[in-house]
């Protein structure tokens, strides 16, 4: 997939300005950056729920822009969201609806349990557990999902997209709200899926630990704008990534209700939730920590722009 000058316009505010990244095929790609940064509305123009103003998203031969969410997934595109939406039934009637655009036989033939569709079906639903088996559902086939952990649950919720059989997956933050149990497993699962399937991943997420170790090349947002990339290793040490997630040496800086106190001083390598010295499963981004950067101005105090907010 290669997105090349996407801007994307909320009245006065821009959210994504001319961004553009790459990835590669089979690869394990993270989208990253602070609150606000645009990685939502990045997901969303991909997968077809926004239309950007500017810019070009090419996957494979196709022009995904123009296009809408469904044929963007029938293309090979398939995503999960951060909040878990999920119908009521077991997880083998969940991954079937995931198996519903690739269903031949109409609604009358399936209703009618005509052989053709009854066939069908069956060669779906075998596909399904096989997924399911994939990601460590095997034996939860056939619970109903209101059953299931929240960890098993975000699983069903990645089984349903890979349901689509498509060539690239979009995960939205998928171990948010996990143990660390529960990430890991996550971790080992995504890495499976791309190895098992030969797809591509791009996922946004917070946990700086699972992004430096389970993605081949990582994209950094900030304010709308992406200000690095390349293997984690690289990104880490990017100093305008510093600046993103420190403060340290930005305009930004310069307002004080701005940054995240940092008892550890300007020095990255002592942050505790820094790309760089993120070391397990637990490590979570600072933005999640800090205050919103879009908090108007205290009452009273002088005028200024609101922060985070770029004008269009
Ligand atoms: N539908 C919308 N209308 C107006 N502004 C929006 C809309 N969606 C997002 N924004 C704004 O666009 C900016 C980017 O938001 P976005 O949700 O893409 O950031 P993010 O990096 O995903 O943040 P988070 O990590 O908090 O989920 C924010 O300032 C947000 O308030």
């Amino acid at each position: 997939m290669r997105v090349e000058g996407v801007t994307v316009r909320f009245s006065g505010l821009l959210a994504l300005d001319d961004v553009g990244f790459t990835v590669e095929p089979g690869s394990i790609h993270a989208l990253i950056g602070p609150n606000g940064a645009g990685k939502s509305t990045c997901f969303n123009v991909l997968s077809g729920v926004c239309r950007p103003q500017h810019g070009s998203v090419r996957f494979g031969d196709a022009e995904l822009t123009r296009l809408r969410p469904h044929r963007i997934a029938a293309l090979g595109v398939a995503r999960t969201f951060q909040n878990i939406v999920m119908t009521a039934g077991t997880v083998a009637d969940n991954l079937m609806l995931g198996r519903h655009a690739l269903t031949r036989a109409g609604f009358t033939a399936t209703a009618l349990r005509l052989p053709r569709a009854v066939r069908e079906q069956r060669v779906h639903l075998e596909r399904a557990r096989e997924i399911a088996e994939l990601v460590g559902l095997g034996l939860l086939f056939h619970t109903p999902v209101d059953l299931l952990s929240y960890g098993d649950r975000k699983r069903v919720e990645m089984a349903r997209a890979l349901c689509l059989e498509p060539r690239l997956l979009l995960l939205d933050e998928p171990v948010a709200g996990m143990n660390g149990t529960e990430r890991a497993r996550t971790a080992e699962t995504v890495r499976a899926v791309r190895d098992e399937l030969g797809l591509s991943v791009l996922l946004v997420e917070h946990d700086m630990g699972l992004v430096m170790r389970l993605a081949d090349t990582v994209t950094v947002l900030d304010f709308g704008r992406r200000i690095a990339g390349g293997t984690p290793d690289e990104v880490r040490q990017d100093p305008a990534v510093l600046r993103a997630y420190l403060g340290t040496g930005s305009e930004q800086a310069a307002h004080p209700d701005d940054r995240e106190p940092d008892p550890a001083g300007p020095d990255p390598g002592r942050h505790p939730h820094h790309p760089d010295t993120a070391s397990g499963p637990e490590s979570q981004d600072p933005a999640r920590q800090r205050p919103d950067r879009r908090d108007p101005a205290p009452p009273g105090s002088a005028p200024q722009q609101q922060k985070g907010v770029r004008s269009a």
